[in-house]
């Protein structure tokens, strides 16, 4: 049994603390931050282990009734991996005390690819990051592209792939702070980060993105024009996209029109936050036009990334050496079917 280690009980770090306390390999040992309100609170109701990552945290956490545990020193010790949900600047700061203390660690994808020299999709490069001692996790939208692309390299259907991505402003509970309104704001360079950034898993993908940022906090949408390599049905490249446990198919023709409708449905489902780890991409809206392929997905950018957490935990300890294995495991806690 690993004991694993969460520094930033966020918006991702929440999560990923809930998701490991799902498995029966792993154990949460506890969460650290330097937050001491309603935040945290979640984590004294959970009856998590909460460490300090500073001194004034820990006097402030200890003066509203908090009990702390310790510091994050004291949780680097006892644990085998460490998982950074601290924002990025912050997470790059955190990497030399892991180096100095010998513990494996995991960075979010707010934290550049050189960072960690190697970066994490469990259905693409799951055996590479066997017994490694330390990850990226690819941002949400990194992921997205990451899952559908691949589907379609398996199915040797794939030439290159071009999307733009439609980008929510910010996440929900911070909206009263900033995010955009009554406006779109694009990307000055293309290619917009995230097409690159998928390079940094797989260097083999011929892909290239767009972004734009728009006024709303649900969750990303894309739309992909794709070449394939021959001609190809519609059964075809749906059959690829089967193959991934983490594509939901969705239906436009049962009303899920938008990303609202798509978010109630996981609330209806009972998924804690409403989460949806899968990327939804609407299967009747899709075309094939001979060796073209046009698709768009919605991805829900606080959730996707929590299952690909939890391999890459099990990737960089050793515990299960089959990606295929650890992606059923993880799929089989968090309901993803
Ligand atoms: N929010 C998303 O939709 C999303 C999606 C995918 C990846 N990510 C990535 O995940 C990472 C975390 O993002 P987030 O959205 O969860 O951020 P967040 O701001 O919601 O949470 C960060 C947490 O870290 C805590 N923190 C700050 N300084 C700390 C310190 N020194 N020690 C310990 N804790 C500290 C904060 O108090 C906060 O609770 C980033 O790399 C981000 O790019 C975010």
């Amino acid at each position: 049994m690993k004991s694993i280690a969460v520094i930033g009980y966020g918006v991702i770090g929440k999560r990923v603390a809930d998701a490991i306390n799902l498995q029966d390999d792993m154990k949460l040992l506890g969460v650290c931050d330097v937050i001491s309100d309603w935040r945290i609170q979640n984590a004294v109701r959970k009856e998590y282990d909460i460490y300090a990552a500073t001194q004034e945290a820990a006097d402030k956490m200890k003066s509203e009734g908090i009990s702390v545990k310790g510091n994050m020193q004291e949780l680097l010790e006892k644990s085998d991996l460490v998982v950074d949900c601290t924002p990025k600047k912050i997470a790059v700061q955190n990497v030399a005390i892991y180096k100095e203390q010998n513990i494996k660690f995991i960075l979010q994808g707010g934290e550049k690819h050189e960072t960690t020299g190697h970066s994490f999709s469990a259905e693409n490069n799951y055996k590479s990051a066997i017994n490694i001692d330390a990850t990226r996790v690819v941002s949400c939208n990194t992921t997205s592209i990451l899952r559908t692309l691949t589907a379609l390299k398996k199915a040797d259907l794939l030439d290159y792939a071009r999307g733009t991505l439609l980008r929510r402003a910010t996440d929900p509970w911070e909206s009263h702070l900033g995010g955009i309104m009554n406006t779109m704001v694009p990307e000055k360079d293309i290619p917009s980060h995230q097409g690159p950034d998928a390079k940094s898993v797989d260097p083999d993908l011929d892909v290239i993105t767009t972004a734009i940022k728009v006024p709303q906090t649900l969750s990303h949408l894309h739309y992909w024009n794709v070449k394939l390599k021959k001609q190809a049905s519609k059964e075809e490249v749906l059959n690829a996209f089967k193959t991934s446990s983490r594509i939901k198919l969705i239906q436009y023709d049962q009303g899920l029109v938008s990303n609202n409708t798509i978010k109630e449905m996981f609330l209806d489902m009972g998924r804690p936050w409403g989460d949806m780890y899968e990327v939804a991409l609407w299967e009747d809206m899709l075309k094939v036009h001979g060796d073209e392929l046009f698709y768009a997905y919605v991805v829900d950018n606080q959730a996707i990334v929590i299952p690909e957490t939890i391999d890459a935990i099990r990737a960089l300890t050793g515990i299960e050496t089959d990606g295929a294995k650890s992606i059923a495991k993880t799929n089989e806690s968090l309901g993803i079917h």
